[in-house]
């Protein structure tokens, strides 16, 4: 401040004075130092020729006078202070960069908090966004975590993207452009515009919400979702140990575009750079799950694996999760992450924890009912009562039976076996033209259940057709299409048969249950199920506890068995059915139609270890737009008032595929 107003005197003392860097030296003035004289005022101050500029308040700061004994040439002084600058900047630089480098080793060293705490800051990309400490630092996502993310094409009709425009670069989404939807938002963004934005940012441009959270210790992976499936509170608590992989460092970006595996390892196994081990309770010494995790593996998932880890039972706090690259695309396709290399454990997004209801099968003490079909068209009314009565027994005490005597071709069941084997076989590029969408798409291909709902990932792949009441059918393989047709029509003929016996079991006329619900454009679902060998059958589920929708769905299976029925509270396995036979249930509108006579049964299907299972299975309903209730002539006010409420079966297939599956759960919702 001092030189400050000392300066500002002389500006107005001399007016034309100019304050200039170098020093004035009234000795030496005459030999050129200064430009001018030297000012009387202040020797140290030049007199100038040029017309001084007008006086503000950014003067320049005069340095104060040093001896004026120095034998020094002005170039030589200021190559000596360019020299001593620059000297100074790269200390405090090396200073920085040491105590950067110290701080970082300390924050790796030191052991993760009690309870899981890992933080957000393992998922931070601290080496790619290290900006200069004078400047506000922002730290962003991994190049792995953002690819990770959610990708999908828009579509302005499909409604599954809120907003039109980009709210990075805010210009219009274009009709098939590809972008990133966040997860817990669901906010759209071009890819290089929200990329860019997450490399220096871990939430949403928009709204703010983060795009991974630091974690709690005791939260439920229930409470990651609402009742529809949404995201509530993404939570992640992966912890990324540097030292995996026999010792080598893994960094993310040395991998980028190839694959993330991700391993729950024991402390002491990392210590001793061991990745390999067994699932916890599998009676190994070394509690170590692989959990392999694909890029296209989207967020929720990866949160899914974080949390799993923190909330499913079958792991402890002790535990972290590693990532290390695999190949192969398997969030699409279990029967790809089955038959990839080394696969000897399964990843936690598989561990379906049974509950207490679900106890292990047993074989059945009765017989499973069998029902001669060709005895329903007999000339033989006795043989036609008896068989009625049979099917009635069967739907009222199982919900399940065996079919003989169809009249449906070997051959043909045989060939819709092997066509759909062929199909799981197509490359995954064939597949994904087929890859589900929306839940009425005529042709959908897809993995789990709803991968889209899943909290636990069922071990199957599925590809689902409706062949009724308009055909559809994939092109490939080649002749797919014929036999499905036909397969179509002849176990359309099946369950026209037994439905019209069934309609006389329940005392209607035996057109009453077709006319009804309007079975001449009732929908056929023809779908194919895949379960692949998994390395961990006893904690993996094929298909969970479930009841269908439609009104009968006829199985067949490739000869290896894996259904399992409730029958009287208990699970049974089907097996050592009688050859060519259909395996036929009772759904959820025969249900709500025969107002709870008949009980739709539940179902699951187990895998192994060993040999792939593959299902046809035909779900056979009443037309979209019927309104299934239980029939006036079912209802007795007194004794068997309504069980039901009327529901269009459009509604009530959307309700169910749009969902996670989970036993009855979907007919609860119509129960009065
Ligand atoms: O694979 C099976 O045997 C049963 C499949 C099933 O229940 C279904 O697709 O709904
Ligand atoms: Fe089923």
């Amino acid at each position: 401040m001092a030189a400050y107003s000392f300066h500002r005197k002389i500006m107005e003392e001399t007016p034309n004075a100019t304050i200039c860097l170098i020093q004035c030296d009234p000795q030496q003035n005459l030999n050129g130092l200064c430009i001018s004289l030297c000012s009387k005022v202040c020797p140290n101050v030049c007199n100038t020729i040029q017309s001084a500029p007008p006086p503000t308040d950014d003067y320049i700061l005069i340095p104060p006078p040093i001896p004026h004994h120095s034998s020094l040439s002005l170039p030589l002084k200021i190559s000596l202070v360019i020299l001593v600058t620059t000297f100074s900047l790269f200390l405090l630089y090396s200073l920085y960069k040491l105590y950067t480098v110290w701080y970082r080793s300390r924050s790796r060293r030191r052991p993760p908090p009690p309870g899981n705490q890992e933080t957000l800051d393992e998922f931070v990309d601290h080496d790619v966004l290290d900006h200069p400490i004078w400047y506000i630092r922002t730290i962003g996502l991994q190049p792995s975590v953002i690819n990770a993310i959610t990708v999908v094409k828009y579509s302005k009709t499909d409604g599954l993207i809120e907003g039109a425009d980009c709210s990075v670069c805010l210009s219009e989404f274009q009709e098939d452009e590809t972008l990133r939807l966040l997860p817990k938002c669901n906010h759209a963004f071009h890819i290089s515009c929200i990329d860019t934005w997450l490399r220096s940012h871990t939430n949403c441009p928009l709204c703010r919400a983060g795009i991974v959270k630091n974690t709690t210790t005791s939260s439920s992976s229930d409470q990651n979702l609402d009742d529809s499936g949404q995201m509530e509170e993404t939570q992640m608590a992966i912890s990324i140990p540097e030292e995996v992989d026999g010792g080598q460092r893994l960094r993310e970006e040395d991998h980028q575009g190839s694959e993330l595996r991700i391993g729950v390892v024991d402390e002491e196994d990392l210590n001793n750079n061991n990745n390999k081990g067994e699932m916890v309770g599998g009676g190994g010494t070394s509690d170590f799950l692989i959990i392999r995790r694909a890029v296209s593996l989207n967020d929720y998932a990866a949160c899914r694996i974080g949390s799993d880890v923190n909330n499913n039972n079958y792991y402890s706090d002790r535990h972290q999760v590693q990532i290390q690259p695999v190949e192969g695309d398997w969030m699409n396709s279990v029967k790809a992450l089955a038959e990839s290399p080394d696969l000897n454990s399964i990843p936690s997004l598989y561990a379906y924890s049974k509950n207490a209801t679900d106890s292990p099968a047993s074989d059945p003490q009765d017989p499973i009912p069998t029902i001669d079909f060709s005895l329903l068209t007999s000339a033989d009314p006795d043989q036609r009562s008896q068989v009625i009565q049979e099917l009635d027994k069967a739907c009222k005490d199982w919900g399940f039976f065996q079919v003989i005597n169809h009249g449906v071709p070997e051959s043909l069941m045989k060939m819709v076996m092997e066509k759909a084997g062929e199909f799981f076989n197509l490359t995954g590029e064939e597949k994904q033209d087929f890859q589900e969408k929306d839940v009425l798409d005529p042709i959908r291909y897809g993995t789990s259940f709803n991968s889209k709902k899943d909290k636990v990932f069922c071990w199957r792949d599925f590809l689902k057709v409706i062949v009724h009441p308009e055909f559809h059918s994939p092109n490939t393989p080649l002749g797919f299409s014929e036999v499905l047709l036909e397969y179509s029509n002849r176990t359309r003929e099946v369950v026209r048969g037994l439905l019209s016996g069934i309609s006389t079991s329940l005392g209607l006329d035996q057109s009453y249950v077709e006319k009804a619900l309007k079975l001449e454009s009732g929908l056929q679902i023809c779908i194919a199920n895949l379960y692949p060998p998994c390395p961990q059958p006893e904690v993996a589920i094929g298909l969970p506890p479930h009841s269908d929708h439609g009104l009968l769905t006829l199985v067949i299976n490739n000869g290896v068995s894996g259904l399992q029925i409730k029958h009287d509270g208990k699970w049974i396995d089907v097996k050592d059915t009688l050859p060519n036979s259909f395996l036929v249930n009772t759904a959820d509108q025969l249900e709500i139609f025969s107002n709870g006579k008949y009980k739709s049964v539940e179902h699951r299907a187990v895998v192994n270890d060993v040999v792939t299972r593959i299902s046809v299975v035909v779900a056979n309903g009443p037309a979209l737009d019927a309104v299934v209730r239980p029939a006036d002539k079912l209802v007795d006010e007194e004794r068997r008032p309504v069980a039901y409420i009327p529901m269009k079966y459009e509604e009530y297939l959307k309700m169910q595929q749009g969902n996670q599956i989970n036993g009855k759960t979907c007919l609860d919702r119509v129960r009065v």
